[in-house]
């Protein structure tokens, strides 16, 4: 009888809000994106930073079997944790980063003379040659070789317990602090790749497909300008197991500087760089322009950066125009310039052969 009219009962219940009966058998598992999975560049971020909060201090007395009145015994609270940036030589863009960084806090203490957990300190890897600034573009740390490490906000300390303040004058204090705030501030990540050499040229004039020549990096190469949006970096390996990192960056045009094309944000990448590689097109009907308008745009970015030893490739020697280009570009320019054909390996040995030796030139002074 009464199982009946429980029966009943949830019958009812269940006619009522049909949506929550069979809201479990109705959900289905969410689809699958069918989108290919980039991974995204990130090369500037603004991260705030929070070092953990401290444990408070505890007020507890202690009460024992024959003595009632033990005395104070609350424990200390532990110290928030620190937010550490880490320089990782496995770490490619700053994208792990995110906006906020928090610290763990501590844990507060307890009766019985238990002090609180100090937290563990959070450290976040971040690229090599990332540079840590302020908001007013003040430099605080350079990030450059593997394990370096910058202490960007500090946990708060712990709160003494009710036990610490324990004197002769007062047997039962009822003070007690509470833990601080962790250090907090608002930093800017900057990163600079660190590679040997940089490739500096026109869009489309196969900087990607020369990366790919030399080096196994596998940027994207389409007949499209701007196909490259973020940094690549690939490594030459010689036999003498000396390796040369090359840097392929976004093609510039005449104008960057006044914001054309991509702009010149991508070009702190080159500062680090030992040396650079001038690509110019064969295809081109002025290449000796090309580099001037090459040399103009970084010299915009940076007064000096022109200079930094470097090699001019012409490259697509293979298309029927190139070799009238070419003799034009070398009758109108006395630039050493090495024909290339990136796309059909033309010259390709001879091309590494000259970038080691100026590498090796380059590390002697
Ligand atoms: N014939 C010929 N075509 C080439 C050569 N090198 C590159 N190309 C072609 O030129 C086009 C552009 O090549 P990319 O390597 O994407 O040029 P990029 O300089 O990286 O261009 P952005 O990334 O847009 O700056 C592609 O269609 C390549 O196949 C070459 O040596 N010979
Ligand atoms: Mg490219």
């Amino acid at each position: 009888m009464l199982l009946n009219r429980q029966l009943n009962f949830l019958r009812n219940v269940y006619n009522k809000i049909p949506s929550l009966c069979y809201a479990t058998v109705i959900k289905k598992k969410k689809k699958r994106s069918d989108k290919p999975f980039t991974k995204r560049f990130v090369d500037y971020q603004r991260v705030t930073v929070k070092g953990g909060k401290g444990g408070d201090g505890c007020c507890s007395f202690l009460s024992l079997f024959a003595n009632e009145y033990a005395g104070p015994d609350g424990g200390d609270g532990g110290n928030g944790g620190h937010v550490i940036l880490q320089a990782d030589a496995t770490s490619t863009s700053l994208a792990g980063l995110g906006t906020l960084l928090k610290g763990r806090d501590g844990v507060r203490g307890k009766g019985k003379h238990c002090h609180g957990k100090c937290a563990e300190h959070l450290y976040v890897n971040v690229p090599l040659g990332t540079l840590i600034k302020t908001e007013e573009n003040e430099l605080l740390a350079d990030l450059a070789n593997s394990g370096d490490m910058y202490l960007a906000a500090r946990g708060g300390a712990g709160g003494k317990g009710n036990a610490y303040f324990l004197s002769n004058e007062n047997r039962a204090p009822r003070t007690y602090e509470l833990g601080a705030a962790g250090e907090e501030a608002t930093l800017i990540a900057e990163l600079n790749l660190i590679a040997n050499f940089g490739l500096i040229g026109f869009p489309n004039a196969g900087k990607s497909t020369l990366l790919r020549a030399i080096s196994r990096a596998r940027p994207k190469v389409a007949v499209y300008p701007f196909t490259t949006l973020n940094p690549h970096v690939g490594v030459i390996k010689y036999d003498d197991h000396e390796q040369i990192s090359v840097a392929d960056l976004p093609g510039l045009i005449k104008g960057a500087h006044l914001n054309y094309g991509l702009g010149l944000s991508f070009l702190r990448h080159v500062e680090r760089c030992l040396c650079l590689i001038f690509v110019l097109d064969l295809s081109h009907p002025q290449p000796w322009k090309q580099f001037d308008d090459l040399s103009y745009e970084l010299e915009q970015y940076k007064p000096g950066l022109s200079e930094i030893p470097h090699a001019i490739i012409a490259n697509k020697v293979d298309l029927p125009l190139a070799q009238k280009n070419l003799e034009l570009l070398r009758k109108y320019s006395n630039l050493p310039v090495l024909p290339v054909s990136a796309k059909y390996l033309t010259n390709i040995d001879t091309l590494t052969e000259k970038l080691r030796n100026l590498f090796d030139d380059v590390k002697k002074k």
